[in-house]
């Protein structure tokens, strides 16, 4: 039973890698193997001892084998016990050091508390994959993906399959065809056509106009084709994807105490695969753990397994080759190395080769955001990708597909932090070494809970004529030409066709957000750095958690954890470790305190981002409140002029936030988070006045046009602004650190006169004057200083054409538009953000 595996698992892993790769490998595997066999053989001692000194023994091979399992369990606690132990008397040998990272006093995924269903199709977008994709119940328990018999299908059967139960488990997935796809592509007629086009450009470029000539340049154009899909195509296997899931659950428990997802999402995922049509995950991208997490869970559920678009920059030996097994095919990250010149021959590849793997049947995984969050809030949508979809389905190719948002989240992340490249510092490209250094890193630490969130799938079909419709009912027509030429290949794509696949990525991004489910650091690193800068008790900590898990519990945003608000504290803490909260004890009490400086502040605020992009509206609308209270005695605002301002702050930080989804208005959204201030009375209604506009003209939604009084001006609702309100001064804070960051890129246009700035000595100025302002205490948060935000404001002003730029021998200029090269302009310019900065 056991043999034939092994032979497969050997004879495989040498067809597909070198002889170095595979002893690496299983040296890896033999490791993993040690704890079960020493477990064996004591046990088998203990059996042989017991058995010679029992006189009951009837050397029944069938009873001692069906409790073995029980024992080795039996064991591995009695084991754990004796290394907890050793730890209390502070061991620390290698070994203990190594349990140590699964021991955790607070088991949190053992509640099975059920959960409400999270993650539901957009009610306005796409009604009719609500409705038929749904599961019925409303509330579901949680599972552990790590725990083989939780997810309830493992069959012990046989002696072997009761000593090694996750082998069993795993040869028990449903079986796929993954069908491999490499010739048709080179010879598909429209890559063929792609090769000749190439080909006679270049010749052209070299000045050969001459059959014979160009044959050449068609051969080179040939070899070239077929390298770049050498390189990129996936050899996805199952039984790969078998041992991959078996490897990972070994690994993964050594890293993370649970991997938990909600049932129903998984039985909504089943339902969805029985569909027939094509599943795309969409995830958001934090962790190399995502693309793992996304892939076991479907492999565990009896789904098929997707193909993942990843990076060149994974193509490491070794691991390269293991994860194009895995279901990867590599794209690269920037599609045109030569700024200005498309590389038309890549492009027509890459759609022609997710195509014919679309038509073969597989399904998609790629990360919209195109890398890991640095800041821990999501990064804007690339539709490079996504249009190879929408292409497909507008010419026909595709009938429909199914989109599933996905969301991991996780306590702590293996990659530790990103404040190297957050302070200026360039991105380390991946090697092999860093890639074995930083599985070493990992399963020596511990990370803490994972939480998994799979939305329902939509339906891709409903979503764009849904878009269509909203186009269509607004400007009276809606165009896109179906292209059966490829995407990638043409020059021009339709303004309406850009528009729709931006449309379809930042409502699912959306999506992802809105399901992120919030871990115990997320909480914890939030309140922390918004209401507990200056340090605070635990007993007051823990009433503050209280609070806002009721306030997630009513905005239906669902937690990682459950449990005692104290316990999910001191698990968080412990995670977050002493570089990033100082924790005093002081008069019987325990006392935490962020640490609040640089770079140590930056780590602790990608935690409680999680939060800040929950509430960023929220933070919009108390931040205008602040700011237009400002000079004020009476605090009273014109609820109008509120929602116009909130949305000049909306579209400042546009590059920061997605603040509704792509169906809703933003002003009902901000009327929305307006409502829901005076509930908690930050706001109170006074009077309604006639009166004239306030200078920033009325929302559009809010226009009342009567056709009997010309002169008709609806009244201003005033309200009053509770300025004491603790919870308005918390909504005005979250935004600080960004707006101060913007302040101090806008003021730095004033240098920017007459001077032409390469990106990377731009963004280092900024840095140093962030850096300046922390310093002489004009900016007062430290996590102002961010690669990240900067970038971000200079695209805003590059889209608001304050800032031009433009590639000059291969590096981005940027420089002021003749518009605004003038004090006065720039003045005006800086005045639009630096009201949004009076302080606390
Ligand atoms: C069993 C147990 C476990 C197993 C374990 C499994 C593991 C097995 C897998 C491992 C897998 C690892 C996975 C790692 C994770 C990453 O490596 S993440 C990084 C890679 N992935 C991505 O980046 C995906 C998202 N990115 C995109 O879609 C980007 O658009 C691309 C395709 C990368 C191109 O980016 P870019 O060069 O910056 O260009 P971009 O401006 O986006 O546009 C390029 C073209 O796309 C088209 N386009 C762009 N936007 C639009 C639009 N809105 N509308 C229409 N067309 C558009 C246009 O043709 C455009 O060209 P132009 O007309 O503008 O010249």
């Amino acid at each position: 039973m056991m043999w034939p595996e092994v032979e497969v698992l050997i004879s495989t892993t040498y067809a597909s890698a070198g002889y170095f790769e595979v002893s690496v490998v299983f040296v890896f595997f033999a490791w993993l193997f040690s704890e079960r066999v020493m477990a064996m053989m004591e046990l088998m001692s203990t059996k042989l001892y017991e058995a010679c000194s029992t006189p009951s023994y009837n050397g029944s091979l069938k009873q001692s084998s069906s409790s073995l399992h029980h024992q080795l369990t039996q064991y591995q606690l009695r084991k754990r016990e004796q290394i907890a132990q050793a730890k209390s008397l502070s061991v620390h040998s290698f070994e203990s050091a190594l349990y140590s990272l699964k021991e955790t006093p607070w088991n949190m995924i053992l509640e099975q508390e059920k959960r409400p269903l999270m993650g539901l199709s957009c009610n306005d977008c796409c009604p009719r994959s609500r409705k038929n994709g749904g599961i019925g119940n409303e509330h579901f328990p949680i599972v552990d993906l790590l725990r083989v018999e939780t997810l309830g299908k493992i069959r012990r059967r046989g002696i072997l399959g009761s000593i090694f139960p996750v082998i069993r488990h795993c040869s028990t997935f449903k079986k796929y065809e993954y069908p491999y796809i490499y010739d048709s592509v080179l010879k598909d007629e429209s890559v063929q056509q792609m090769v000749e086009n190439t080909a006679s450009e270049e010749a052209f470029e070299n000045g050969i106009t001459d059959p014979d000539g160009i044959e050449k340049f068609v051969e080179r154009q040939t070899k070239r084709a077929a390298a770049i899909l050498t390189h990129m195509h996936s050899k996805l296997s199952d039984l790969v994807l078998r041992i991959g899931s078996w490897v990972f659950y070994k690994t993964l428990p050594l890293l993370f105490t649970s991997m938990s997802i909600p049932q129903g999402q998984i039985e909504m995922l089943r339902k969805a695969a029985s569909t027939g049509l094509p599943l795309i995950f969409l995830p958001l991208h934090r962790s190399h753990v995502d693309y793992i997490a996304v892939t076991f869970t479907l492999c565990n559920s009896g789904i098929r397994a997707p193909l993942v678009a990843a990076g060149e920059n994974l193509r490491i030996p070794i691991f390269g080759k293991l994860l194009t097994g895995l279901g990867a095919f590599y794209i690269k990250r920037r599609m045109d190395p030569v700024a200005g010149k498309k590389d038309k021959l890549y492009r027509a590849i890459l759609h022609n080769y997710m195509t014919q793997c679309m038509q073969a049947g597989h399904y998609f995984e790629f990360f919209i955001e195109g890398g890991r969050t640095r800041t821990g809030k999501p990064c804007m949508p690339k539709g490079g990708l996504m249009s190879v979809f929408v292409d497909a389905y507008l010419s026909g190719i595709l009938e429909d597909a199914l989109l599933v948002p996905v969301s991991v989240n996780y306590d702590k992340i293996v990659e530790g932090n990103f404040v190297t490249e957050l302070t200026g510092e360039p991105k380390k490209p991946e090697t092999l070494m860093s890639a074995l250094k930083g599985i070493w890193t990992a399963i020596t630490s511990h990370y803490g809970l994972v939480r998994v969130d799979f939305n329902q799938p939509f339906s891709l079909h409903e979503l764009v004529r849904s878009f269509q419709n909203k186009v269509m009912n607004k400007s009276g027509s809606f165009h896109i030409a179906p292209s059966s030429a490829s995407l990638y290949g043409t020059d021009i794509i339709h303004e309406e066709q850009r528009q729709l696949v931006d449309s379809i990525t930042r409502h699912i991004l959306y999506d992802c957000m809105q399901s992120t489910a919030v871990m115990s650091t997320n909480a914890v690193a939030f309140l922390l750095l918004y209401y507990f800068r200056n340090g605070v008790p635990l007993s007051k900590l823990t009433f503050a958690l209280d609070r806002l898990r009721d306030e997630l519990s009513f905005s239906k945003k669902d937690t990682g954890f459950s449990g005692d608000s104290k316990d999910i504290i001191e698990h968080a803490v412990s995670l977050l470790g002493p570089g990033l909260v100082e924790v005093d004890k002081k008069d019987e009490d325990v006392y935490y305190k962020p640490v609040s400086m640089l770079p140590n502040v930056l780590e602790l605020n990608y935690y409680s981002n999680t939060l800040v992009s929950h509430f960023c509206l929220k933070g919009v609308v108390g931040r205008v409140l602040l700011s237009l209270t400002a000079d004020q005695r009476d605090a009273k605002v014109a609820i109008e002029k509120v929602v116009d301002v909130s949305i000049l702050l909306c579209e400042i930080l546009q590059f920061e936030f997605i603040f509704t989804k792509t169906c809703q208005q933003l002003n009902n959204a901000v009327f929305d988070a307006i409502e829901e201030m005076t509930m908690h009375e930050i706001l109170t209604e006074v009077a309604s006045h006639r009166s004239g506009r306030l200078g920033y003209g009325c929302p559009r939604n809010l226009e009342i046009i009567d056709d009997e009084d010309e002169d008709f001006i609806p009244p201003d609702t005033f309200y009053k602004v509770n300025l004491e309100e603790e919870k308005l001064l918390f909504y005005g804070r979250l935004l600080e650190p960004l707006i101060d960051t913007y302040c101090t890129v806008f003021s730095y246009l004033l240098c920017m006169m007459d001077q032409v700035m390469p990106e990377q000595i731009l963004v280092k100025e900024l840095l140093a004057t962030v850096k300046a302002g922390l310093d002489n205490g004009s900016i007062r948060y430290a996590e102002s200083l961010s690669t990240d935000t900067i970038k971000n404001c200079m695209k805003l002003l590059e889209k608001w054409s304050v800032l031009e730029c433009h590639i000059q021998d291969g590096t981005k200029v940027y420089y002021l538009n003749p518009k605004y090269e003038s004090e006065e302009m720039l003045v005006t310019i800086i005045g639009k953000v630096e009201l949004f900065r009076n302080r606390l």
